[in-house]
């Protein structure tokens, strides 16, 4: 179900609550990333983000927010519709700073589902999450005039400032069960990785173990995942932490709804 008309209000950053929620796709296809990677899901994308990667694979959640409000009824109609696997992923832009993911995610769980959420950490909520699928974000990430897909800079700060927040981190890690997905974009994020491993784990109560610590190159198509998996295969042997790869991109490159 790919939307696209605007949704008004979140091209601002911060959290609008209207009925439902913003929803910029739903699909189904097989998990791409992780530790579930190769299963069949349903993916369900909502819109609106509080950061914005220069890198950001969809660019019409965060940059340019695109969308339908749905209410949580009709999005739960929709995922049922897929009956060929309990499996969902709860995308975005950015799903936690939406309340009404919660209700969502509950929903979702009451029909026996098991959900993924994929976040970039930055806001916690208590709710029916199996898998917190946390993509914490480096300064390689960060909007710098020269590396700014819209604008000249203006979301650098704001990006930088909200970016890791130690507690919301921990809190998800000690809450749910989960993995730490870092996008590669440079052998030198690795020094970065090992030092906010270092912190999160003295934060957290839960021990996080190496191999929950997963490196995926940057790319959103095949072309520039030829360039850096390979390096970021290495990379990950090194230092003992696991590979995923972006396999719905190389199944099916950049094409919408996969
Ligand atoms: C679009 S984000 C949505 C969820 C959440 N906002 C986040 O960043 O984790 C989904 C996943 O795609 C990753 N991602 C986005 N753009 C990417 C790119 N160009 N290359 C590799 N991974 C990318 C994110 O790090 C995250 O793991
Ligand atoms: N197939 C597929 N797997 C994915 N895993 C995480 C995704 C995401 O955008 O969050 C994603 C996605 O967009 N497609
Ligand atoms: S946090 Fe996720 S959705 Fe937001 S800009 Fe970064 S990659 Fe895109
Ligand atoms: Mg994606």
């Amino acid at each position: 179900m790919p939307v696209a008309s605007d949704v008004s209000g979140l091209a601002s950053d911060d959290d609008v609550e209207g009925e439902g929620l913003p929803i910029n796709e739903l699909f189904y296809s097989l998990q791409g990333e992780g530790k579930l990677a190769g299963v069949p899901s349903v993916f369900i994308r909502t819109s609106g983000c509080n950061l914005r990667c220069w890198f950001c694979d969809s660019y019409h959640t965060s940059w340019e927010p695109t969308g339908a409000w749905l209410s949580i009824d009709d999005i739960v109609d929709e995922v049922r519709g897929y009956e060929n696997t309990d499996h969902v992923v709860l995308t975005g832009g950015e799903p936690m700073i939406h309340e009404q993911s919660v209700r969502l995610l509950d929903e979702l769980a009451e029909y026996g589902y098991h959900t993924t959420v994929e976040t970039n950490g930055t806001v916690y909520r208590d709710a029916a999450i199996d898998l917190a699928s946390i993509s914490p974000k480096l300064s390689s990430s960060t909007p710098i005039p020269t590396r700014d897909p819209k604008g000249d800079g203006e979301w650098e700060m704001r990006h930088e400032k909200r970016r890791i927040n130690l507690e919301a981190l921990a809190n998800l890690i000690d809450e749910y069960d989960s993995q730490l997905k870092f996008v590669v974009t440079d052998p030198d994020d690795l020094s970065e990785i090992d030092e906010l491993f270092d912190q999160i784990r003295e934060e957290a109560d839960t021990s996080v173990a190496n191999d929950d610590v997963l490196l995926m190159p940057e790319g959103m198509t095949r072309e520039e995942l030829d360039e850096k998996r390979n390096d970021v295969a290495e990379l990950a042997i090194e230092r003992g932490y696991r590979y995923t790869p972006r396999l719905h991109v190389d199944l099916w490159n950049d094409e919408p709804g996969t």
